[in-house]
């Protein structure tokens, strides 16, 4: 489907916490961290919600396009950690903009979450809508059991989005691969809701935290990552040398350099700022791009490649040309 990409932003909380600071009162060390992750710090929101940083990215996109709020379509948000079930992040943001003639919902697809609300969206711009605003946007430091060392290193806090436009160009998504894994679903959760109405047989209980199975997960990224990329690259009739930049969810610093050897590709065609941020799920990729179209790495007449991967388990890649 075609659309140009206008504009690209990212917000993240000032307070920046490095391993250093965790090792101050958690067993671990910046170099453990560092060289299983690639991790050197992360942003932590200290009175910030998602909500607010979504609204803050919104913001800035619409200031750099010199636009309106009610000349917006939509609003759609990628998150696993919104401020309330309802109203949605997409929606406390379509009030706080004042975006009047856009309607707005939430996606829950954790780490793929930017993916699949750039692919949803490109399917609204096909139809009869002209413009909107994809976002992804994370506070994970409200799901962290920051007594849970082997949890607590890799996330952090952050938003990002693009502002999207129906194109009269060839510009736009190539081909894309979203694939959802419920079976393995166990292997990550966060934030149980619980149950205590007055008929329920067995009382559900609430438990905000994260809970990951580091290793399957691990091996699932390194497995199903390729696997999508593939599949979006033969959809789009491209090899793997036709892409000029693979924006890829920055959770792993190991993961990201297994699969660009996995393609035989130069590590150069693989960005990573994890360093900087950690993992911020659904934010990761749009952060990395909006880095990436600022410094001009990523620019017009480029085909890239985004991929997304992690809770649900899902994945997805998309090929977009710019
Ligand atoms: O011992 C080691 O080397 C450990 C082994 C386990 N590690 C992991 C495991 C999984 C993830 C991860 C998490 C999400 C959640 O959004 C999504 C996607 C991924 Cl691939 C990140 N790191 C860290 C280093």
């Amino acid at each position: 489907e075609r659309f140009t990409i206008v504009e690209s932003a990212h917000v993240v909380p000032e307070r920046i916490v490095t391993n250093d600071e965790l090792a101050t009162f958690m067993d671990t060390s910046d170099e453990w961290i560092h060289s299983r992750t690639g991790i050197h710090q992360r942003h932590i929101v200290s009175n910030e919600n998602t909500s607010d940083l979504a609204t803050a990215v919104a913001d800035k996109l619409l200031a750099q396009a010199d636009l309106s709020a009610d000349q917006l379509d939509f609003i759609v948000v990628g998150t696993m950690s919104p401020d309330h079930l309802t109203p949605s992040v997409a929606q406390q943001v379509q009030g706080r903009i004042g975006a009047t003639n856009a309607f707005a919902f939430d996606l829950s697809a954790a780490c793929s979450g930017f993916v699949y609300t750039l692919s949803m969206a490109s399917k609204l711009l096909a139809t009869n809508y002209q413009r909107g605003l994809v976002i992804g946007a994370e506070v994970l430091s409200k799901l962290v059991d920051w007594e849970d060392r082997s949890t607590a290193v890799l996330f952090g806090d952050g938003a990002s989005g693009v502002l999207l436009q129906q194109a009269s160009t060839e510009t736009g998504l190539l081909a894309e691969s979203l694939k959802t894994y419920g079976n393995q679903s166990e292997f990550l959760t966060a934030g149980r809701q619980q149950n205590t109405n007055h008929f329920a047989g067995n009382i559900v209980t609430a438990d905000p935290y994260f809970h990951m199975n580091g290793r399957e997960v691990y091996n699932f990224a390194t497995r199903q990552v390729p696997v999508v990329l593939s599949q979006a690259l033969e959809k789009a009739q491209l090899t793997a040398d036709d892409i000029d930049v693979y924006v890829l969810h920055q959770a792993n610093a190991r993961i990201i350099a297994s699969i660009a050897k996995r393609f035989g590709q130069s590590i150069e065609k693989f960005p990573i700022n994890v360093t900087d941020y950690g993992n911020t799920s659904a934010a990761s990729i749009g952060i990395l791009l909006d880095e990436l179209r600022t410094n001009g790495v990523v620019h017009q007449n480029q085909k890239i490649a985004l991929a997304g991967f992690g809770g649900g388990l899902t994945a997805g890649a998309l090929i977009i040309q710019l």
